[in-house]
């Protein structure tokens, strides 16, 4: 009989001596868990050396969450135990170096929800005030890794990142989704039939567009730097009496002490926001991988056929193609394509080499592990 057959006990002092008992062996197994990620930490510093070493392991972690969720018999959810999981590598992550991620901030910012989703919360925050600011970050090595916002469900793709990385080395080592739920917020000094302005970031309003435009019609909407830069007006205009209302989330609601006059406010309930992990590491296969690639394209007729033909015969699967033009005049497009598979799978290498025969440039801007949580 396995253990999570084994009889509960059925009065209260004795399911609380249980639980006290499996809480103490849950601690030292945990503890043993981290001795053994510290004596990982050792043994990479051995074989790689100060200057090379590699502590954060994407591949490895999705490996784990995955093999979390494929063993799991619940009753907790797959996904609640994951995420208990997610936090248990993020404090071992943390005895063998704590990380320092660059997102795209102030603090409260969906970014940087995703940053805590994707590393747990055992990380040094380091709020940046734009993507570019967070490249610079990763690339100086002032932070180990950088989260950026690259695509919304409702609103389409962030294009300041995507042209980010036309100048960049910075590697994409991981991604992470996020529902994103938007709500109308007020200080609470001021009264609601007050308001004057709407703040929140551009793709904020753009995601709650028609709610807006039932709602509040005559209202002014102003686009700042971000939401949670629109919670941080929200509140200073409150304390002045002045009725500035914020889109923002449930993080910048609550960091800045604001109240909710509208919740769920975006206009698809499915709005989602994908995000990307960047940083200087190539990430090696984790067994569900997508990769990422630049492509500069020369303007004539039959030039994005010739690229997405060689998809279509080698069976790999894309999953993304965004255009952006060129900066340069001499070459007419840029494309982004993802598509599932690492780099170094057979098939996946075929496909590259004939784009590069093809196009005028091909940049892998990296293979990472699909978003587990
Ligand atoms: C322990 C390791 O180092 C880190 C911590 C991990 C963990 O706690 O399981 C997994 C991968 C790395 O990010 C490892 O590489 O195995």
């Amino acid at each position: 009989m396995s253990n999570s057959k084994i009889a509960v006990p059925d009065t209260l002092p004795l399911l609380r001596d249980r639980i006290d008992s499996i809480d103490s062996q849950i601690q030292s197994l945990i503890n043993e868990r981290a001795r053994c990620a510290e004596k990982v930490a050792e043994v990479k510093l051995a074989e790689q050396g100060d200057e090379a070493v590699v502590f954060y392991r994407p591949e490895r972690e999705a490996q784990v969450l995955r093999r979390v969720m494929e063993r799991n018999e619940g009753p907790l959810g797959n996904e609640e135990m994951a995420k208990i999981f997610r936090q248990v590598m993020s404090s071992c992550l943390a005895l063998e170096k704590p990380m320092r991620i660059a997102f795209l901030g102030p603090e409260g910012t969906f970014t940087q929800q995703a940053a805590l989703k994707h590393f747990g919360k055992s990380i040094i925050s380091a709020p940046m005030a734009a993507i570019d600011e967070v490249f610079r970050e990763v690339e100086s090595g002032a932070a180990n890794y950088g989260v950026v916002p690259v695509e919304n469900s409702t609103e389409g793709v962030v294009n300041h990142t995507l042209d980010t990385f036309r100048d960049s080395q910075l590697k994409i080592c991981g991604e992470v989704e996020e529902r994103i739920h938007h709500h109308l917020l007020l200080s609470p000094n001021v009264n609601a039939d007050d308001v004057t302005h709407i703040y929140s970031h551009q793709q904020s309003l753009a995601q709650c567009r028609a709610w807006l435009d039932r709602y509040w019609p005559h209202v002014e909407r102003v686009a700042v730097s971000s939401n949670a830069e629109a919670a941080r007006l929200a509140a200073e205009a409150g304390r002045s009496g002045r009725a500035i209302a914020a889109i923002a989330g449930e993080v910048a609601c609550e960091l800045y002490d604001l109240v909710k006059v509208s919740a769920n406010i975006e206009d698809r309930p499915d709005n989602t926001t994908r995000f990307l992990i960047v940083g200087t590491q190539d990430v090696p296969a984790s067994g569900k991988d997508k990769t990422s690639l630049l492509i500069s394209a020369k303007n004539e007729p039959g030039a994005l056929y010739r690229l997405l033909e060689a998809f279509e015969r080698h069976g790999v699967d894309m999953t993304r193609l965004e255009t952006r033009p060129s900066l340069m005049s001499r070459w007419g497009y840029i494309f982004y394509i993802d598509f599932v598979g690492h780099y170094q799978d057979p098939e996946c290498q075929a496909v590259i080499e004939e784009l590069r025969d093809r196009a005028a440039e091909v940049k892998v801007l990296g293979s990472y592990p699909v978003a587990v949580l």
